[in-house]
């Protein structure tokens, strides 16, 4: 599994390599020889400008500088602050380095063939204001090509947000495990190409920190992936609800029904109004589509047990209505909330954990907007430190599973664990994707994936799906599409 370390986890790291009998100089050293490889790899990079820092991201950018003067580059040094003030291995690299360290500000950084950016790593401690952020300023404005040493300087490692200022890099060159901050917006942005070097930490420091945070991947939930039995059933692969609107907002509840069919649920009831029966009947033939005009007629179509797993909210409209569906369907069952279903708990979080106690299991999929709608007033969640922080707050206070949309989608459980996700192209943003998502997870619930997991899947295999479409994507596109990635799944996991 992809881990992602924030600082503290990552200085533990660096604690088990020393603990185990790594020097860490020699840790600072293979950073810094990992920079130099990084520049070396660039077009025509003789001239190379080093920015380094009062501490060890500072140390690495010395490191890296002397590599390269070794290997022929011409390059020089800058150092923010005083020489004589650093200490411990960054007084060490910098006293290994032989030649002159330049005043920041009497060097013509437009002049840079490419600028190494080893000013402030996973030790930024406040915004950046002063000299630092006014060369960190000179350095964006160069419009040379910047090479950052653990994160641009002024990008928070935790939160993926900018301290004050930080530069555009080409590339990032991060050592043993990439951090919250380089997959959170608009942290990741700002790193360009993120490369992670082998520092010799070993592996087992993992073991260890124990760490609760991962890139969305398949290794982080395939063991729960439900690839069809040989033997099995239809029955055994789930039987999905999906609640719909009235007729002219039946499409987001048909997405949403796509959706779960083609997540590889064994059956989709659509539950809809009268008036929307014969769209539905029209669409997938391989819909049901049942006449359900309100709580009491959920309730009785639920009635078979069958009948586990229902997503509502696409096209649902907000209100007491919906939350009469919700109280019909939650009792036993595993559900999926979204859109106007998380509307209609304005300021409410805490009957959205009522129906969580109630049923077995509740994946919410809010984007921003709904997010800041569902959790209005409770400044503990809206106002923790990053997107990361805010969703696995909320999914503590719902007792859910939280899937937090947009370009860096964030999947959080109850009990800590979360997931970023990274697969999502630009062009997924558009009218619809989100009820299709919706529906996916539906139908891995369906088929019994556990819950977080069914949560993190959905994500990733929405983002593989619009990869596999591409540009021009619109959101009938994605059910189908899961097609292809399912065929690449299956094959890779045996199924
Ligand atoms: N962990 C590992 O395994 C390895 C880590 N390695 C490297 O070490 C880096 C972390 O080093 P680090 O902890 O020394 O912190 P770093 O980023 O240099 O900054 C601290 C300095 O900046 C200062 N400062 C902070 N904020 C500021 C502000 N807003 N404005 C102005 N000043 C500010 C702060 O000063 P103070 O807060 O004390 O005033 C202090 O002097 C890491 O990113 C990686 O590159 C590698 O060598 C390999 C192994
Ligand atoms: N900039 C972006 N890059 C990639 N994916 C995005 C971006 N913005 C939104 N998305 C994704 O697009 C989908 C939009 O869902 P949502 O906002 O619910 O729209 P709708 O209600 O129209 O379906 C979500 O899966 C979200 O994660
Ligand atoms: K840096």
């Amino acid at each position: 599994m992809h881990a992602l370390l924030d600082p503290q986890e990552m200085a533990r790291a660096d604690r088990y390599a020393v603990e185990t009998g790594v020097a860490s100089f020699t840790l600072m050293e293979r950073a810094g020889t990992a920079v130099a490889d990084a520049v070396a790899r660039f077009p025509l990079p003789t001239r190379v400008v080093v920015l380094c820092g009062p501490g060890n991201n500072g140390g690495d950018g010395f490191v890296a500088a002397r590599v390269l003067a070794q290997r022929g580059f011409r390059v020089r040094v800058a150092l923010l602050g005083e020489a004589a003030r650093l200490t411990g291995d960054a007084a060490k690299a910098a006293a290994k380095w032989r030649g002159p360290v330049e005043e920041p500000a009497v060097l013509d950084l437009t002049e840079a063939g490419v600028i190494v950016d080893a000013l402030f790593g996973a030790g930024l401690a406040r915004d950046l204001d002063g000299a630092a952020k006014a060369l960190v300023q000179r350095m964006a404005a160069s419009g040379r090509p910047i090479i950052a040493v653990d994160l641009p300087s002024g990008l928070d490692g935790a939160t993926g947000k900018v301290r004050g200022a930080a530069a555009q890099a080409k590339e990032t060159v991060t050592f043993f495990r990439r951090k919250p901050g380089h997959l959170l917006e608009p942290g990741r942005r700002l790193c360009g190409r993120v490369r992670v070097a082998d520092i010799g930490i070993p592996e087992a420091a993992l073991a260890v920190i124990r760490p609760q945070a991962f890139v969305n991947m398949p290794d982080l939930w395939q063991d729960a992936f439900p690839l069809p039995a040989a033997m099995g059933h239809k029955y055994d692969r789930g039987h999905a609800v999906v609640v719909s609107g009235g007729p002219w907002t039946s499409g987001a509840a048909h997405l949403a029904a796509k959706g779960a069919l083609r997540a590889g649920a064994g059956l989709v009831t659509v539950a809809c109004p009268p008036a929307a029966l014969p769209l539905h009947a029209a669409s997938y033939a391989a819909l049901m589509p049942r006449p359900v005009a309100d709580a009491a007629d959920l309730a009785l179509l639920l009635a078979d047990r069958r009948l586990g797993t229902v997503v509502l909210g696409p096209g649902l409209g907000a209100g007491a209505a919906t939350r009469a569906l919700i109280d019909a369907a939650a009792p036993g069952r595993r559900l999926v909330l979204d859109a106007d279903a998380l509307t209609s708990y304005e300021g409410a979080p805490w009957a959205v954990a009522a129906v969580a106690g109630r049923s077995a299991g509740l994946i919410v999929t809010p984007h921003e907007g709904e997010f800041a709608r569902l959790f209005r007033g409770d400044r503990e969640v809206l106002e923790a430190p990053s997107k990361l922080a805010r969703t696995r707050a909320a999914a503590r206070r719902l007792g859910a599973v939280v899937v937090l949309k947009g370009p860096d989608t964030v999947v959080a459980a109850p009990d800590g664990r979360a997931a970023i996700a990274e697969n999502a192209p630009a062009f997924l943003a558009t009218a619809g994707a989100g009820d299709v998502l919706a529906g996916i997870a539906t139908g891995l619930l369906a088929q019994g994936m556990p819950v977080f997991e069914a949560a993190c899947a959905a994500v990733w295999l929405h983002g593989a799906a619009a990869c596999s479409a591409g540009p021009g994507l619109v959101a009938d596109d994605l059910p189908e599409a899961l097609r292809a990635v399912y065929a690449e799944l299956y094959e890779k996991l045996g199924g």
